[in-house]
């Protein structure tokens, strides 16, 4: 078998960094120390070796709003790959009514056009006994972790009583349950209105979405995993609101994460106030972009472990697509792109500003979701027997971002224009170099289904400690239990 030495640079770990070589064969790190040699040299003078990012939040080919988002598996883990993520989560989306393992399915065929490794979540978006039933089986098809929609009235919201059946399933199954956090019933309501006094715009979409929205269904998503007994992973944290209540959470000694997206750390909701309609509806995503202040916190979260990955939510519409809406900003298909720019666009104003660490950026760019998702060492690591998905970053390396260049499908990009500094000179992917001295040289297909085992370190502590301090009968004499 040939061999891959990956010669000078120095590996960054989310706890270490040290100059070392790194040996790939078959797919996977052998060997990590100085002067190693192997039939394949990639020059790491003056970079970083890291492992490859994890996107934890994709949804690809998505059915949406009466269209399809318009980055296929293909595209999206192309982006991906040339900005140094070498794995995707997406979600499988069954309809309502619709069975779990068919829903899967289509996502199985869908995906089978990936560059890179890839998962996915499944979303519940219904409630029965078919659905309890399936749950299992989708466990046992190597998906630990099930998604509730808190929004999206009338199409994929679940109701609280839905949502605790599902989170204490996830309790039995050794599952981690998911949320979007917006409450869909006050969204609905503040949409209408707004909508009959002629806020017909983009803006309106960010009007009907504050951050109390999220706030309030951040903590009541909370409190029902702490009632079901389940650590909780919310998505897309946009604002202080959401936050404090996963710090409070997190003090609390009860098991929470939360996932700040690329888009919400950087860009802000004076986007959404530009005169021209194409450019603020192509900024329509869910939760809406924030203030300054929101974004300081979620950095603040970062650095101080409260929030725990960055994601980019990619969901990526056309102009032409995003024009369903004129009129009616209940019609904008929600969702942006961000695949390619996670990685750059993090170093770039998270790194080089000095509000992270290199080590933070692994963590929480790749090491903290492997954890979380129970795929690590094999993925978000630099250690001997790992997969070499790895990411020579070139620190120095600089671009203009552009649509005109860019990876995606899509006629236009939310970052135009930024000026990043940090890019890949290799991407590898199982050791195959999908992206060779800035050349990208991805394979269609060659991106494998990563299965994750169910009952991780935190849901197996968790459980122990919730079976441990459960409520119990008292008992009392002379009075039988059964009350016969
Ligand atoms: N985020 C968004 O606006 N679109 C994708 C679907 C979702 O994650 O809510
Ligand atoms: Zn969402
Ligand atoms: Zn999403």
């Amino acid at each position: 078998m040939t061999t891959t030495v990956i010669k000078g640079g120095t590996v960054v770990t989310a706890d270490l960094t040290y100059k070392a070589d790194v040996l790939i064969e078959g797919g996977k790190i052998v060997d990590i120390g100085p002067g190693l040699k192997g039939d394949k040299t990639l020059d790491a003078e003056g970079c970083y070796v890291m492992p490859g990012g994890i996107d934890p939040h994709t949804h690809l080919s998505m059915p949406f709003m009466g269209t399809y988002s318009a980055d296929d598996f293909e595209a999206g883990t192309r982006g991906g790959l040339a900005g140094g993520t070498t794995m995707v989560v997406d979600f499988a989306l069954p309809n309502p009514g619709e069975s779990l393992l068919s829903g899967l399915q289509k996502w199985d065929n869908k995906a089978g056009r990936a560059c890179c490794d890839y998962s996915f979540h499944m979303a519940i978006t219904w409630w029965s006994e078919q659905v309890f039933d399936e749950m299992k089986a989708i466990t046992e098809r190597g998906i630990n972790t099930f998604k509730h929609f808190m929004a999206y009235k009338g199409s994929l919201m679940v109701n609280d009583e839905e949502m605790f059946a599902s989170f204490k399933r996830c309790r039995e199954l050794g599952a981690i349950p998911l949320v979007h956090a917006e409450n869909g019933d006050i969204v609905a309501s503040m949409s209408a209105k707004l909508l009959a006094e002629g806020n017909t715009g983009p803006e309106g979409h960010a009007y009907s979405r504050p951050s109390q929205v999220e706030g309030e269904a951040t903590n009541r998503a909370i409190m029902i995993a702490d009632m079901a007994g389940v650590p909780l992973y919310v998505v897309h944290t946009s604002c202080e609101e959401s936050h404090e209540a996963i710090r409070r959470a997190k003090l609390a000694g009860k098991r929470v994460w939360g996932e700040p997206l690329i888009q919400h750390l950087t860009l802000d909701e004076s986007e959404y106030f530009d005169k021209d309609w194409d450019h603020s509806a192509r900024r329509v995503m869910s939760p809406p972009f924030r203030n300054k202040q929101h974004q300081d916190s979620l950095w603040a979260g970062l650095a101080s472990g409260t929030l725990s990955c960055v994601a980019t939510d990619h969901c990526a519409f056309t102009t032409e697509q995003k024009r369903y809406g004129v009129g009616d900003f209940t019609k904008i298909p929600n969702g942006t792109g961000g695949l390619e720019e996670r990685m750059p666009m993090l170093w770039t104003y998270g790194v080089r500003t000095g509000r992270i660490t290199m080590n933070e950026f692994v963590a929480v760019t790749s090491t903290n979701i492997a954890k979380i998702l129970n795929v690590y060492p094999k993925k978000g690591a630099v250690l001997i027997g790992a997969d070499a998905d790895l990411v020579v970053w070139d620190p120095e390396k600089s671009k203009t971002i552009s649509a005109k260049s860019q990876q995606s499908s899509i006629d236009y990009n939310v970052f135009e224009g930024k000026e990043v500094t940090g890019l890949p000179r290799y991407t590898l992917t199982r050791g195959f170099v999908a992206v060779n001295d800035g050349a990208i040289e991805t394979r269609e297909g060659y991106g494998e289904f990563v299965a994750r085992d169910p009952m991780g370190p935190v849901s197996k502590a968790l459980s122990t400690w919730k079976a441990l301090t459960e409520p119990r009968p008292i008992p009392r004499a002379g009075i039988p239990a059964s009350g016969v």
